[in-house]
């Protein structure tokens, strides 16, 4: 497949996540333009698309997808909407970035890979943006270089400053934890087999009803213990820390490391207030490796078969939530397709 000297992406859904990508193809990466906007609320998509020279205007999906000036797909939907609009791309054969999750349970998720699979090569990266985050590449160059030995246990932390009115106890681990079940696998290339959740008494900084914070653990196919501390309504800011223990050492990234002040009897620094400040310059270097990786012809990053592994631990996780016990993960075999 050949593209025009700037690729046409569409972006689908104009809420917070899929402005910012348009911002950021227009104002931050290189090699690509955006094409259209689309929003099933076609005010929001017109507005966001009138600050792009060139730019057009939907409210259906398909329609965009179908425009000769649409090379390929930014997702940033709901994730209730992703199954549909991937089918819709593979119909026409678009390179597409799915933000997480790529679909909210393991069935549609299985059946969107079944279908990646009918067209017989990868279209999708999945946003799992941490990939790209400079301290996790580092932590996991450290981990696959053995100079540590073993991984034995990792340690994370994940603390959103508060979360949006209909958030539920559910979604700390099917939107939040998604991230460090994402994250495990590839840093320590093993797929993860179980997941327990415990539950502290909640935070009165939670509202009504709302678990949180939780503490998860998942247990590998290689024998590590992982841990997540997930709390989103910290209030003093966003933070994400990661700690990998090994047999001959340890280490820890996410720690502040900006201008430490010393006034009037204390000292410190700032916390990041959000992802999209702690993340941007990890979603920067996503959003550019899938423009270079699509005009060279080549889908690289996580793929379907991550956002399907990762659906599938949520699956466990949310059962282990509600039964209160361990929950083992089902995962499918891996197609040739992934490996
Ligand atoms: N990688 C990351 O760190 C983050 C990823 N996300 C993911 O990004 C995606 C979008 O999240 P937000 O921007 O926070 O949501 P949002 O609610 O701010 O925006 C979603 C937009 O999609 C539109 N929409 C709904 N159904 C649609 C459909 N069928 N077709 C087209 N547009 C539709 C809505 O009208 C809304 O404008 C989700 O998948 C979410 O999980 C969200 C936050 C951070
Ligand atoms: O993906 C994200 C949100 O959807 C989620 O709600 C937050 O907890 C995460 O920190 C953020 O990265």
């Amino acid at each position: 497949m050949t593209y025009r000297t700037s690729l046409g992406v569409a972006v689908i859904g104009a809420g917070r996540m899929g402005a910012d990508h348009v911002r950021r193809i227009s104002e931050v990466t290189s090699g690509a333009h955006v094409a259209a906007v689309v929003d099933v609320d076609i005010d929001r998509a017109k507005t966001v698309a009138a600050d792009v020279d060139g730019c057009a205007a939907y409210g259906d999906v398909a329609e965009a997808m179908a425009s000769p000036d649409v090379d390929a797909v930014l997702l940033a939907s709901p994730g209730v909407a992703h199954e549909a609009a991937l089918l819709t791309a593979f119909e026409h054969d678009l390179p597409v970035l799915c933000e997480k999750p790529l679909t909210p349970d393991a069935a549609s998720a299985l059946r969107v890979l079944e279908a990646e699979q009918r067209l017989g090569h990868r279209r999708v990266q999945v946003g799992f943006m941490r990939r790209y985050d400079h301290e996790y590449i580092k932590l996991k160059a450290l981990l696959d270089s053995g100079e540590l030995g073993r991984p034995l246990m990792l340690h994370n932390r994940h603390r959103n400053p508060s979360c949006p009115p209909d958030f539920t106890s559910a979604m700390l681990i099917n939107d939040s934890v998604t991230h460090e079940m994402d994250i495990t696998r590839w840093l320590l290339g093993q797929e993860i087999t179980s997941v327990t959740v415990l539950r502290p008494r909640p935070s009165g900084n939670a509202p009504e009803g709302l678990a949180d914070p939780q503490f998860v653990v998942f247990e590998t196919d290689g024998g590590a213990l992982v841990d997540v501390e997930i709390y989103v309504n910290a209030r003093y800011g966003y933070q994400v820390q990661a700690e990998a223990v090994c047999e001959h050492g340890t280490a820890r990234i996410g720690d502040p490391h900006d201008m430490l002040v010393t006034t009037g009897g204390r000292w410190g620094g700032t916390v990041t207030p959000g992802f999209v400040e702690r993340f941007e310059e990890a979603y920067d270097r996503e959003v550019q490796a899938w423009i270079d990786a699509t005009r060279r012809g080549e889908v690289t990053g996580p793929s379907a078969w991550d956002g399907y592994a990762v659906a599938a631990v949520c699956e466990a996780g949310i059962r282990a939530q509600t039964e209160g016990r361990r929950v083992e993960v089902e995962l499918a075999d891996r197609p040739a397709l992934y490996t």
